[in-house]
C-alpha cells in the first residue's frame, strides 16, 4: 500500500497518520498542499487532522481550494481511495466528495476525549476489521464535528449503508448520531474520532488498529 498524506499549513495529525500507516506496511509519501500531483503509485490518499489555514472562513474550507485538492478529487473520482480524518472529513464536505457539513458542536465548545464509537458497517475496506454494531473506543478533538445533512441525504446515507460509524453517547449533537461516512462507491471515508490517535498500545488504546490493518490487507500493492 502506498498513501499519501496530505500536509495543509496548520495540520497537526500529519506525521500522526503517517506513523499509522507505516505500522502496517505502508509506503507514506507527505504531500505538500501547492503541490499539484499526487506521486506515481498512491492507493490512497490520507487527509489528516488539524487546524488547515487556522479554522479561518470555515474549517477546511481553505484547504478544499488548494491546488493538491484538485488532484485529491481527480484520484477519487478515478475510484482511488480517500480518507479524511477530523478536518480531513471537513475538508471532504468542503470538496464535495462526501456529502453534509461539519457544524460547530451544538455545546459550542471544543471536545477533547475518547468517546464509544459504534461500528455500523463492515462492509467497507476501512471497517471490514470489526464486526459490524461493535463498540470501539477512539479519541475525538474538534470544535466544529457536528454532522449535518438534509433528511434526503440522511435518509440515503442510511438506506445505502453509508454511516460507517456512530457516536455511542453523541457529543456534539450530529444528527443520527453520525460519526463517520462513506461515499457510494465506499473507497471514500469521512470520519471525525481519530483512529491514528488508537493505532499503538502506547496511546492507551488501539481499538483504530483494526481501520489500518483492513486498508493494508485490501490495498496490497506489489
Ligand atoms: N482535530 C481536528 O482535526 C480538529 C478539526 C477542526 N479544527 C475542529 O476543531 O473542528
Amino acid at each position: 500500500m502506498h498513501a499519501a498524506v496530505i500536509v495543509f499549513p496548520g495540520s497537526n495529525c500529519d506525521r500522526d497518520l503517517a506513523v499509522a500507516f507505516k505500522a502496517v506496511g505502508a509506503k507514506v509519501s507527505m504531500v505538500w498542499h501547492k503541490d499539484t500531483s499526487l506521486p506515481e503509485g498512491v492507493d490512497i490518499v490520507g487527509v489528516p487532522g488539524g487546524f488547515s489555514y487556522g479554522d479561518y472562513l470555515r474549517c477546511g474550507a481553505i484547504a478544499a481550494n488548494s491546488p493538491i485538492c484538485r488532484e485529491v478529487a481527480a484520484h477519487a473520482e478515478r475510484g482511488g481511495y480517500v480518507m479524511g480524518i477530523c478536518n480531513g472529513f471537513q475538508v471532504l464536505t468542503e470538496t464535495g466528495l462526501l456529502p453534509g457539513a461539519l457544524l460547530r458542536n451544538a455545546g459550542l465548545k471544543y471536545i477533547c476525549r475518547t468517546v464509544p464509537l459504534r461500528v455500523a458497517t463492515a462492509d467497507s475496506d476501512y471497517t471490514s476489521g470489526y464486526e459490524a454494531g461493535a463498540m470501539i473506543d477512539i479519541p475525538i478533538a474538534h470544535h466544529d464535528g457536528n454532522y449535518f445533512a438534509d433528511g434526503d441525504t440522511i435518509a440515503k446515507l442510511h438506506g445505502e449503508d453509508r454511516v460507517a460509524f456512530t457516536y455511542g453517547d453523541n457529543p456534539n449533537g450530529s444528527q443520527s448520531d453520525i460519526a463517520g461516512i462513506l461515499s457510494s462507491n465506499r473507497r471514500v471515508l469521512g470520519m471525525m474520532p481519530h483512529p491514528e490517535r488508537a493505532a499503538d498500545a502506547g496511546h492507551g488504546g488501539t481499538d483504530g488498529a483494526a481501520l489500518f490493518r483492513a486498508l493494508a490487507g485490501a490495498l496490497v500493492t506489489a
